[in-house]
């Protein structure tokens, strides 16, 4: 079986480290790409050991995944996974999730640092397989981000009984009756609606988990949803877990308010974004120029894979259209398009079938596709995209967790912001000011050079 084809229980394939990927075609070029992935790979792994030895890094532990309280059942599914040492959330966030009585958790750490088992371990420890009812609900703010989160529930969970079911837009009949899951993992606005059906029965929930909490909390975002979602659960009995990669000041109050007397892991300002991503930044003319530079970097993109930003969904259509009508092959994703298309565009390129995904914000966060080393910022996030106004502030998280779809699990990743005037410009420098980490500039007219800074950053 190839490294990124799909496997029977969906697309989490524990074996799907890069190195295992085999050339897509015959093309010299190809091949050469696979090479240097395969290189790639070869150090990550070895720098991983390293990475998980030094109490600096965010993979750092002290402890073995025996010590962290888990079943025989769940530490099998860890292993089958290819885990062997847990990371520093990990290590620090499960033995207070998992201790009694139930305490809520606030739990903050870099993208691509293994949040995902921490809550995900929590819901299976939880959960009485025996009984036939609803007892962990995990929330994602996007379909993508909660069918991802299954395939680890039902990974990890491979060696219970667990019993899952999705509440995202589009997987239930209509006149669907009584889930009798006990993980429900699925999107704010269709879980909501499945309570308040009763589709859902409640009463024996114990587990709350919000994903991507910062957004999922967000009046300017999911908060409403969410906030009905919590609202519908018996009172009293529900252990609240909340985590991300970013908690800005104006939700942290809300946040304690929603997961009252919760255990907190907070990371610092200038700790946000992990140190393996390389960050960039070119100078276009104008706009025509930014699209004329994505296409000159085509043969960079494709060496993995990797995603590009746009602000619009108009503009990832456009952009994907024109590429496309030009010769290359790239795919383009966003909220507007219906959900088994959605479905059947991610599946494509996590199983590697497109290399070049022309996205907007949908995805931004916690998408994990390994072979991901590269994020161009076609247009920067703008907080106007959150609230609606025509506030054209840069929006930091947006960006932390969009450039963190690369360099997961001490992976190398670069990124690259376009700006094409003074305002993009001033745009970049706030968020360098605001994330402490330098991004440098690469010449738009050498595409040798260019080639080889990016190539170096990979290595
Ligand atoms: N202990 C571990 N050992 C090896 N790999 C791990 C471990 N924990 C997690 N991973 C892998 O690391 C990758 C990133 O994990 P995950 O998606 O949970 O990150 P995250 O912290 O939720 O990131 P984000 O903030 O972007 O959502 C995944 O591919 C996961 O399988």
């Amino acid at each position: 079986m190839s490294a990124v084809e799909k496997d029977e229980d969906g697309f989490y394939n524990p074996e799907a480290k890069p190195e295992e990927n085999e050339p897509a075609s015959a093309e010299d070029k190809a091949a050469e790409s696979a090479t240097d992935l395969m290189k790639n790979s070869f150090d990550v792994m070895v720098t991983l050991a390293d990475q998980q030895a030094n109490p600096d890094s965010p993979l750092f532990s002290v402890k073995t995944f025996e010590e962290l309280g888990l079943s025989k059942d769940l530490l099998q599914g860890i292993y089958a996974m290819g885990f062997s040492k847990p990371s520093k959330i990990q290590e620090r966030a499960l033995p207070l999730l998992l201790a009694n009585p139930p305490t809520n958790m606030i739990g903050q750490s870099q993208s691509g640092t293994g949040k995902t088992a921490a809550f995900v371990l929590t819901m299976l420890s939880r959960v009485d397989f025996s009984i036939h009812k609803p007892q962990a609900l995990c929330l994602a703010p996007s379909r993508e981000l909660a069918r991802q989160i299954m395939s680890v529930v039902t990974a990890m969970g491979k060696f219970t009984n667990v019993q899952t079911e999705y509440a995202i837009k589009e997987n239930l009949p209509r006149n669907a009756t009584t889930i009798t899951a006990q993980i429900i993992v699925g999107t704010p606005g269709t879980m909501t609606d499945l309570i308040r059906r009763r589709v859902i029965d409640v009463r024996e929930v114990k587990v709350l988990v919000l994903d991507e909490a910062d957004n999922m909390l967000d009046q300017d975002g999911l908060g409403d949803q969410t906030l009905r979602v919590k609202n519908q659960l018996p009172p009293g009995q529900v252990q609240i877990i909340l985590f991300s990669a970013t908690f800005p000041d104006h939700v942290r109050s809300y946040a304690d308010k929603f997961a009252p007397r919760a255990n907190k892991i907070e990371l610092r300002k200038e700790e946000l974004s992990v140190d393996g991503i390389r960050q960039f930044y070119m100078d276009c003319k104008n706009e025509e120029h930014k699209y004329d530079i994505l296409v000159s970097l085509y043969s960079l993109l494709t060496i993995g894979q990797s995603i590009i930003f746009c602000q619009h969904r108009h503009t990832a259509d456009r952009i994907a259209a024109r590429m496309t009508a030009e010769g290359h092959k790239v795919a383009s994703l966003h909220g507007a398009k219906d959900a088994s298309e959605r479905d059947s565009i991610i599946d494509g390129f996590r199983e590697g079938k497109d290399k070049v995904l022309i996205t907007t914000n949908v995805i931004a966060r916690g998408i994990d596709i390994l072979q991901v080393n590269m994020v161009v910022n076609y247009d920067l996030p703008l907080m106007s995209e959150r609230n609606k106004l025509s506030d054209e502030r840069p929006d930091i998280e947006t960006y932390i967790h969009r450039i963190g779809r690369t360099g997961r699990f001490g992976r190398k990743g670069i990124s690259i912001n376009f700006v094409h005037d003074k305002r993009t410009w001033l745009q970049m420098e706030q968020i360098e000011k605001a994330t402490g980490k330098k991004i440098i500039r690469i010449e738009t007219n050498d595409i040798d050079e260019m080639e080889a800074t990016m190539k170096k950053a990979l290595k």
